[in-house]
């Protein structure tokens, strides 16, 4: 058995890790008395004992507490209490036998609608048995039974009296059960044997405990756990107020003005009564009636306060160590009603104070209604179930056995996995606002931290402002003033240069196109372009690529569901962060040189911009600082720069395992440009087979395979489940791009997904490489037009094909994009 201690743990356990131990352990005695009925309430489990948990509940209410109904007859049977007690005349008396009886009454009330005199003879019977049998179940011979059932059963000893106490109680309740379904009135129910009855014509088939057996053994649970437990209290409160004699004047100096003598409490008094409640629950705290508590048993594997706790295991949250724990309380060992009392005497909660345990229902963990899954292991959760090589699409599989809303465990959260394009568009563009937030991501918040979260990772109102400010700063320096179009073109011909000084040798493309790419961010954000042999560019590059692979990869994945383990690790993961700060420092330099020679009338790029709106927004809290600045240039290379050539990548293996559609492209481009002019954005609806054919690269290269993480802003729901506020979100970009109710022939590499019967270009709703909604890509305008320049100028001037007998890979290597195996190409000029 293990046994959990403290306030901190106990919680853990019963509140936090509710439904891994929801369960009660097997336990003999109970397997004995239950026998062939369901476990009454005490000992039953999984789906029976919640709805019978929650039938019981809700018939309390109807007939108790929700009509008021209880608070009468409590107050009508301490008339009899007191009347009782009167008749003692001022001699010495024994109270418990009293308190029993009129607990036992409101019990009576509730189960079988009536209540017993003190002066019952069968009533008292039944209230011994009651309280002779809870004592047994718990002494040494309680426990020896449950040790040694086998040997115990065939043994003489006062554990048998245990049972035969138990069956004459049930026997008791049953001759009530047959008196009430002689005169039962199916829409008029008088209490909570009525009720069962008519639940059970409603369960004939299901059962969930709906049977008579167990409407003996709810009743007798309710009994047993509701009567003893509130007469103990009671007990207990006489012993405590008489040992504390000024604490009980001063209650009832309390009752005194504020009821007075002549009328009965309310529950209604209570508010205005907070010296007296507060007595109440330190009685509770010191009584300690349930000293060990209920017993739990594990219902999978888990881990408590780092162990590991099998599925089965019994366990004990310890109740004793929270009412006492002497982390939580300010005089644990001595009777204090000022434990629950503030400076002012009014009335406060303590959150040790658990003499009733913690409930299931305050389980924030899984609520109703969340999204299924696979199952999890303990403690990793589903991290290594993941194929490390193609998530993408063994997630995208994942939805065809758990539907397009599932969910799985990474490390210590749940993320909801979303797929297909008609629930990924629910979530980001029906629901934008719900999902437009980044969740909180460990290896982030090392690199970027406070108010510094740059545009990718920002959230609120900070991001709002910093993704206006962005796109408004590419569209004056880029697309507006059509400077970009020039430049790209140019930077066109600095590639071209170089791919022929290659004079039809095969070669790598991939740092050629990257450093083309990179150069048109370098315009916008620096304000100057690199030459291809810059060394300190080329490694800036270099550690870009690395940054933005392992920032999807397996270690990234590690790095985040267990950070705390992971940043004493060696391994590549720490490489993040070494090529992060050295991006960082190149950065920086360029701030300190755009700072040398700005001109506040006359900004020359996103810095200059960014540095005169810094001044005009000085403690603006909306991250116009330097260390934002940053950061956010990072974001603009890292987001900028690999997806654009990665794409181009992409381009050119499609073009070159297609050639007969590249000859289509060639044709095309021939006949509407020409040879001698450089292509323009003009020209694109004259070329609708080129851009069918780069809206096909797009959709087949599947650049950012997982999208951008999100996080529910708030609570809500998708496809009918229930995601609560702060739930990561992975909206599946390949299950929107391969949809196979979306595209013709999902797999196949086909331009005519955007070309009608006449050639002309569609476009197609599924159609989602930027993502979409208010978090979509703000370069997407930017990035469309770098990728119809450089892809037709290149086309424009050579032809593309690669080694003889080369079959080159369409698999890509994933980590936040998708990249191609490295490959070699011939570029021939026409
Ligand atoms: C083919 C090229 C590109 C592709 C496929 C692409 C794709 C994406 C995707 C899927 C997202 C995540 C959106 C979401 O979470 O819903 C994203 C975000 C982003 N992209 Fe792009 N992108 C490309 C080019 C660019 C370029 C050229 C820039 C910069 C000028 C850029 C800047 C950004 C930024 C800053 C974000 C974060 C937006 C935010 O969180 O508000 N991207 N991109």
């Amino acid at each position: 058995m293990v046994v959990a201690s403290g306030c901190k743990m106990v919680k853990e356990a019963i509140v936090t890790q509710a439904e891994n131990f929801v369960d009660r352990p097997h336990s003999a005695i109970a397997d004995r008395f239950y026998l062939g009925s369901t476990g009454g309430l005490f000992t039953s489990s999984g789906e029976t004992w919640k709805k019978q948990r929650r039938f019981a509940m809700s018939t309390l209410r109807n007939f108790g507490l929700g009509k008021s109904i209880t608070e009468q007859s409590i107050c009508e049977e301490i008339r009899y209490l007191q009347e009782e007690i009167e008749n003692d005349k001022g001699e010495p008396f024994n109270p418990a036998g009293l308190f029993n009886n009129s607990v036992s009454n409101i019990i009576c009330k509730l189960v079988m609608g009536k209540r017993f005199d003190y002066s019952d003879h069968n009533f008292q019977m039944m209230l011994k048995y009651l309280s002779e049998g809870i004592s047994l179940e718990g002494s040494v011979w309680g426990n020896l039974y449950e040790s040694f059932p086998s040997v115990m059963k065939h043994l003489p000893g006062p554990h048998n009296r245990m049972f035969s106490n138990y069956e004459t109680i049930l026997d008791f309740i049953g001759q009530e059960v047959q008196r009430h379904k002689q005169d039962m009135d199916p829409n008029n129910p008088r209490d909570y044997i009525d009720s069962f009855l008519i639940e059970m014509e409603n369960h004939k088939e299901s059962d969930l405990g709906f049977n008579e057996t167990n409407l003996a053994m709810c009743s007798l649970d309710l009994f047993l756990a509701g009567t003893e437990t509130t007469s103990t209290t009671l007990q207990w409160a006489l012993i405590y107020l008489i040992k504390n004699p000024d604490i009980q004047e001063k209650v009832q100096a309390e009752i005194d003005s504020v009821i007075g003598q002549i009328r009965q409490p309310t529950m209604a008094d209570r508010p205005n009564l907070p010296y007296t409640d507060a007595v109440i629950h330190e009685i509770q705290r010191m009584g300690n009636i349930v000293p060990l508590n209920g017993l739990r048993m594990a219902a999978k594997d888990t881990t408590l306060g780092g162990y590991f706790i099998p599925k089965g295991t019994s366990l004990m949250p310890m109740l004793t160590s929270v009412l006492f724990d002497k982390t939580a309380w300010e005089t644990p060992d001595t009777f204090n009603p000022g434990h629950f009392l503030n400076a002012d005497g009014k009335f406060v909660k303590r959150e040790a104070f658990l003499p009733f345990s913690a409930a299931y229902f305050l389980n924030k963990k899984d609520p109703p209604n969340f999204p299924p899954g696979p199952p999890t292991l303990p403690l990793l959760g589903n991290v290594f179930s993941i194929d490390p090589k193609q998530p993408h699409i063994y997630l995208t599989k994942l939805a065809d056995v758990y539907g397009n809303v599932f969910c799985m465990r990474l490390g210590r959260d749940k993320t909801v996995f979303v797929t297909g394009w008609k629930m990924v568009k629910e979530a980001i563009v029906t629901q934008a606002d719900n999902f437009v937030d980044r969740p909180y991501i460990p290896m982030v918040t090392r690199i970027y931290s406070g108010n510094s979260a740059g545009l990718f990772f920002s959230n609120g109102k900070v991001w709002r402002r910093q993704r206006r400010f962005a796109m408004a700063t590419l569209r004056t320096f880029g697309l507006a003033k059509s400077s970009i179009e020039q430049s790209i073109c140019e930077e066109s011909r600095h590639l071209q240069e170089v791919m022929e000084k290659e004079r039809g040798e095969p070669f790598d493309p991939v740092p050629l196109l990257n450093n083309a790419v990179a150069n048109i961010i370098c315009l916008i954000v620096f304000g100057r372009r690199f030459d291809y042999s810059d060394h300190n560019f080329q490694s800036m590059l270099k550690n870009l690529t690395e940054m933005a692979y392992l920032e999807g990869s397996i270690w990234a994945l590690l790095y985040n569901a267990f950070p705390a383990l992971m940043k004493h690790l060696p391994g590549p993961h720490n490489d993040i962060f070494s090529n992060s700060k050295s991006l960082e420092a190149s950065i920086r330099s360029e701030i300190e040189r755009h700072k040398l020679d700005l001109d506040p009338s006359n900004p020359r790029d996103y810095i200059d911009t960014f540095l005169i709106e810094e001044k005009r927004n000085r403690n603006s809290e909306l991250g116009f600082d330097e260390r934002n600045l940053v950061l956010c240039c990072l974001d603009l290379f890292l987001a900028g720069s690999e997806t654009t050539s990665k794409t181009l990548q992409w381009g050119l293996i499609y073009l070159i395992k297609n050639p007969h559609i590249q000859d289509k492209v060639l044709a095309e481009i021939d006949s509407v440009i020409g040879q001698t002019r450089q292509p323009t954005m003009a020209d694109k609806p004259n070329l609708p087979y080129t851009d069918a054919v780069i809206h096909e690269i797009q959709r087949m290269g599947n650049i950012v395979p997982l999208n951008g993480l999100r996080m529910a802003a708030r609570d809500t729901t998708l496809g009918g489940y229930f995601i609560p506020k702060g739930t990561s979100v992975m909206t599946n970009l390949t299950s929107v791009l391969f949809d196979k109710d979306e595209w013709e022939t999902p797999d196949t590499f086909n331009p005519g997904h955007f070309l009608d019967a006449e050639g002309k270009f569609v476009r197609r709703d599924a159609f989602l490489p930027f993502s979409a909604g208010k978090r979509a890509c703000l370069g997407e305008g930017l990035a469309r037009t770098e990728l119809f320049l450089f892809l037709v100028s290149l086309l424009q001037k050579f032809c593309f094909s690669t080694l003889d007998g080369v079959e080159l890979s369409t698999e890509g290597i994933i980590g936040a994009t998708r990249t191609p195996h490295p490959f070699k190409i011939y570029a021939k000029a026409h």
